[in-house]
């Protein structure tokens, strides 16, 4: 399934916080949002998994979500929002209980996803027994456990520190290569954007307004930490948000 938004504006009260997006999120790929503080990144992406309803513009699903599809779009966010008193399968099967399925069938899920996210030794931890990086795979297996159309992903990393930052990506990486996902991606690290990215959507400060669309055509499985290509995508990227967080910084001073 693709998603397809064409001309989406919203405000808040008088505060204009999106203007004109259209973008397409292709089956299969992984679509980050990068731009400053406050430009309306997580917004654009409630209204992507209809939490919220744009002023203007519209927002499409095309396609048939993939077989075995519980939940055509699911969130991953930030704080994982895990429940502390449920195990780490009894989180994953939260998912999975508004749904009609045997308890053989939900069993077989939970089984596969706690496989491909590295959690098998841990079905029975409670989420205070893990780390930060081991709670947001739970929260990741969650989201894979309804095998979504369009995977929302909120900062996932950023409350992580940088040697779980990188393990996780290249966790994502072999997910996506394994079985490739269509995703979007939030993220103010550009690290992440370049490393994980097909497209990467570079907003400009409130109201957010796409200002570039990147393409990265490589491997995501061949790139790595090093690589000149990728060094340069992050440097451009780098100079477009450093000139709209100076001029969002600029228009803060002088309210
Ligand atoms: N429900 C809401 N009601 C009123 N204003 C809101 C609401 N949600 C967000 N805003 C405002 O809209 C603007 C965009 O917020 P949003 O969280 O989408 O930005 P962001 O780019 O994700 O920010 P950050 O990078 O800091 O997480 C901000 O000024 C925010 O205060």
């Amino acid at each position: 399934m693709e998603l397809r938004l064409d001309g989406v504006s919203h405000a808040y009260g008088g505060t204009q916080v999106l203007r004109d997006i259209t973008l397409t999120v292709p089956e299969g790929k992984i679509v980050c949002i990068v731009g400053p503080s406050g430009c309306g990144k997580s917004t654009l992406l409630r209204m992507m998994g209809g939490l919220e309803r744009p002023d203007e513009g519209t927002i499409t699903q095309l396609g048939e979500p993939p077989e075995g599809c519980l939940n055509p779009l699911t969130y991953v966010f930030q704080d994982f929002a895990l429940l502390p008193w449920r195990s780490v399968e009894g989180n994953i099967s939260l998912a999975l209980e508004d749904h009609d399925l045997s308890k053989a069938r939900r069993a077989a899920i939970i089984e596969d996803v706690l496989a491909r996210t590295s959690l098998s030794d841990f079905a029975r931890a409670l989420p205070r027994q893990l780390s930060g990086g081991m709670k947001q795979r739970v929260a990741i297996a969650r989201a894979l456990a309804v095998n979504p159309a369009v995977m929302l992903l909120d900062e996932p990393l950023s409350a992580l520190d940088a040697q779980t930052r990188v393990l996780l990506m290249d966790d994502l990486v072999s997910l996506w290569t394994r079985a490739p996902f269509t995703a979007v991606y939030v993220t103010h690290n550009l690290a992440e954007a370049v490393r994980l990215g097909h497209r990467i959507v570079v907003l400009s400060r409130r109201p957010g307004a796409i200002r570039e669309v990147v393409e990265i055509d490589s491997d995501l499985g061949a790139r790595g930490e090093g690589d000149a290509k990728l060094e340069q995508v992050q440097t451009h990227l780098w100079h477009l948000m450093r000139d709209e967080a100076r001029a969002a910084d600029a228009e803060l001073a002088d309210a």
